[in-house]
């Protein structure tokens, strides 16, 4: 027989667990391939590349290059770097290939103008409400690289170049070549979970009986890698991909409906009708399968002579970082903006935040809370110095703890008393709808060192959370919150 103490830890299971329809919601949250890749025949007239260092430039046509025009093109490059913690690095066992920077090449072919910006329009942002026009995206030229035979680059992600910045294209020329398939894996899954995609270009050109080229679209923050070439020369040419900041309003002629959405609406409509979830209102919080790049910024050090300069400054600094996280909303990445989108059209009060990591300055390996904020809160400096808890100078930057609602209950009806952690009021309760693993280095450690494709300081990587309140039972909108 049970002694006394099990069976009230049954009951503690059963009063407290999630709510059963969160497991639904979660699992009816599809993730569709975050790239698109394909070939595209093209004239030969497209094929003709200029380039050179110094002096007279070179001209070849990469659908007819010899081995030996080849490598003339791979011994002008300079070998690639990439960038860590905002420093551009050269090591050859992380990344071995060859590169033109875009003001010693030039090609005919012009991305913008091609059937391309279409393509990751359709395919790419399919979920995006500003049903974004080929004209609204600017599909940047970045680089040349040649991969020759044993050249790779290891697991990384794309440096964001600015807080408008979400893919990056990558088209590879016919040139003789095998090996260099691309491979992008998935992030944000539940552990042992990780998809993966390759992009195979010299078998998919291989396959081509007119002169073509074959390209990859993706989300730069997905984690991708370039396999070893075999043999001969993969040549490419990558594109940063932007969202041009609109002034107009979006048309209204285009309106595709993501596949995934209806699931997803269909479970939150079934469990906000439900009376047994949350019967009294709660929050719930969605982790995003994407990250995205926002400007991340230092406390202004203490001014003791202009003191109202600084606190000037530095709201200055709060609102900009406010509206930054906020101009996000219409541009989240697939499933994300499904999501966003399908819990605002429920007419919740839905709203994006950063989670901070909050750790004990005697330990910062170790994370005390979260702290949630409308933007990114700026960074302490070590000249500022916390001398307190983590948690309490991120909540006096504007930030408010979060925790976890099962175990405050838990913890509220084993003692008694309500939980907090160092701060006086304790955290907000929500359910973790969708925990990614937070990554570390995102975050209050300050510590940037993304391994991206080049250094750049100040925008980077950020977690991004939907923070959603739910009313209770027959009154689950609280708060009507405006469209953006
Ligand atoms: O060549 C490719 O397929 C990808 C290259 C890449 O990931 C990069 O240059 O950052
Ligand atoms: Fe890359």
């Amino acid at each position: 027989m049970a002694n006394v103490e099990q069976l009230e830890d049954v009951n503690h299971q059963e009063t407290f667990r999630q709510p059963k329809q969160l497991q639904h919601l979660r699992s009816s949250i599809v993730a569709k391939p975050p790239y698109c890749q394909g070939t595209l025949a093209l004239p030969q007239k497209d094929f003709t590349l200029f380039y050179g260092t110094e002096g007279d430039a070179q001209r070849i046509n990469l659908s007819r290059a010899s081995a030996a025009q080849l490598q003339h093109l791979a011994d002008t490059c300079a070998p690639a770097s990439f960038g860590v913690g905002g420093e551009d690095i050269y090591d050859e066992t992380y990344r071995k290939a060859g590169k033109l920077d875009c003001e010693d090449f030039a090609i005919t072919f012009d991305a913008s103008r091609s059937c391309l910006a279409d393509v990751i329009r359709n395919e790419l942002l399919v979920e995006n409400p500003k049903k974004v026009k080929s004209e609204d995206l600017n599909i940047e030229l970045y680089k040349l690289n040649v991969y020759g035979k044993d050249a790779f680059f290891k697991a990384h992600v794309d440096t964001p170049r600015s807080e408008l910045m979400f893919g990056s294209l990558v088209i590879v020329f016919p040139t003789p070549h095998e090996g260099g398939a691309l491979k992008l894996r998935a992030s944000g899954h539940e552990e042992g979970e990780n998809p993966e995609w390759t992009f195979d270009s010299s078998a998919l050109l291989a396959q081509q009986e007119q002169p073509s080229i074959a390209y990859v679209a993706f989300f730069s923050d997905v984690e991708h890698e370039v396999m070893p070439v075999t043999s001969g020369h993969r040549v490419t040419i990558t594109y940063n991909l932007f969202y041009v900041p609109a002034e107009s309003e979006p048309p209204e002629e285009l309106t595709s409906i993501s596949t995934n959405e209806q699931s997803f609406k269909n479970a939150l409509q079934a469990a906000l009708e439900d009376q047994s979830f949350l019967p009294t209102g709660g929050n719930l919080m969605f982790g995003l399968k994407h990250q995205y790049p926002l400007a991340t910024y230092y406390c202004e050090p203490y001014n003791p002579r202009d003191e109202a300069a600084r606190e000037k400054k530095t709201q200055a600094m709060e609102a900009r970082a406010k509206r930054a996280l906020h101009a996000l909303e219409p541009r989240l990445k697939a499933s994300d903006r499904v999501i966003f989108k399908v819990l605002r059209e429920c007419a919740l009060d839905t709203s994006l935040k950063i989670l901070h990591e909050a750790s004990d300055g005697d330990n910062p390996e170790a994370v005390e809370g979260y702290v949630m904020a409308d933007g990114v809160l700026p960074m302490p400096t070590t000249r500022y110095g916390i001398g307190m808890y983590a948690s309490e100078y991120v909540a006096e930057q504007g930030g408010q703890l979060v925790e976890d609602a099962v175990v405050l209950m838990e913890k509220q009806a084993k003692w008694g008393q309500s939980v907090g952690y160092h701060l006086e009021d304790h955290g907000a309760p929500v359910y973790w709808v969708d925990h990614p693993r937070l990554r570390s280095g995102k975050g209050f450690k300050a510590k940037f060192a993304t391994y991206g494709n080049e250094s750049a300081l100040g925008v980077v990587y950020w977690s991004v959370w939907i923070f959603v309140r739910i009313g209770p039972a027959g009154q689950r909108e609280m708060a009507q919150v405006s469209e953006e």
